[in-house]
């Protein structure tokens, strides 16, 4: 995917769900993988040309694992000039050494929130935005489905009253395998992600029922996400772009 696709997969994001009005202070939540790195530069770039006038800081958690290094970000992001910081946590420890949780996931996703949404309050920023994808909005459909047993996925705009924060999801137009090869074709630093529950979460799960779908049925990500898009799920039902 070249740099032009990822800009018009995210205006389309922007412009048909409202995430950003002129004013805007947007922390943007890096990771370090693929796609938040991706989102990075997607809005970056967005802020060159679009009508409306915002700023942008971005912030990592990291979790507090050994071997943490986010040095290639760092630079990443100032070659970008993108302002940067990273939030020292023991979210790690706290899961796995003091919590011993089950299900780490959950908690480890509260905490890195909480951390994130409070040093971006604090800095003054009015919005998040994070690096969710057509694939994401997919999988959490078909995880509601399967272990909640409710119709439901996440919105693309979400309002946090008690932060006063909105958070936004820019890529969710833009397919997962466009930002494979966009990270390739930049030759973006992914950061080697340290948790040991990575690659064994229901998350997981769910991705590979899609893969499986798409292989006996291409194009089921793209049906399933249109069906989401035109539906009545919280956040996804705006007067316009039903396709
Ligand atoms: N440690 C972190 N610091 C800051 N933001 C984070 C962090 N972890 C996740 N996020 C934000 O939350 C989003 C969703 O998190 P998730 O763990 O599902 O990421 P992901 O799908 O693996 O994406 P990525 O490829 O960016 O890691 C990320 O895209 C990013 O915007």
């Amino acid at each position: 995917m070249t740099y032009q696709k990822l800009l018009s997969y995210t205006r389309k994001a922007v412009d048909e769900f409202h995430m950003i009005e002129d004013g805007d202070f947007i922390a943007i939540g890096v990771s370090g993988g693929k796609d938040s790195l991706s989102l990075a530069l997607a809005l970056k770039g967005l802020q060159r040309f679009y009508p409306k006038k915002f700023e942008l800081h971005a912030f990592t958690v990291s979790l507090g694992f050994d071997g943490f290094d986010a040095s290639d970000v760092a630079a990443l992001m100032a070659d970008y000039q993108i302002p940067y910081t990273v939030i020292p946590t023991d979210i790690g420890e706290i899961v796995f050494e003091i919590r011993k949780e089950k299900n780490p996931c959950a908690l480890c996703a509260k905490l890195r929130k909480g951390s994130f949404n409070e040093a971006a309050k604090q800095l003054g920023c009015n919005k998040v935005a994070l690096g969710h994808h057509m694939e994401d909005v997919v999988e959490t459909f078909i995880m509601s489905l399967l272990y909640e047993g409710r119709i439901h996925t996440f919105s693309p705009v979400t309002h946090w009253d008690r932060m006063e924060l909105y958070s936004i999801r820019p890529l969710l137009f833009t397919p997962e395998s466009d930002l494979i090869s966009f990270a390739r074709s930049m030759k973006l630093p992914i950061l080697h992600n340290p948790c040991p529950a990575n690659g064994f979460t229901k998350r997981e799960y769910a991705k590979d029922m899609l893969r499986q779908w798409n292989k006996e049925n291409s194009g089921t990500t793209e049906r399933i996400f249109r069906a989401i898009r035109n539906s009545d799920i919280k956040g996804w039902n705006t007067d316009h772009g039903l396709s």
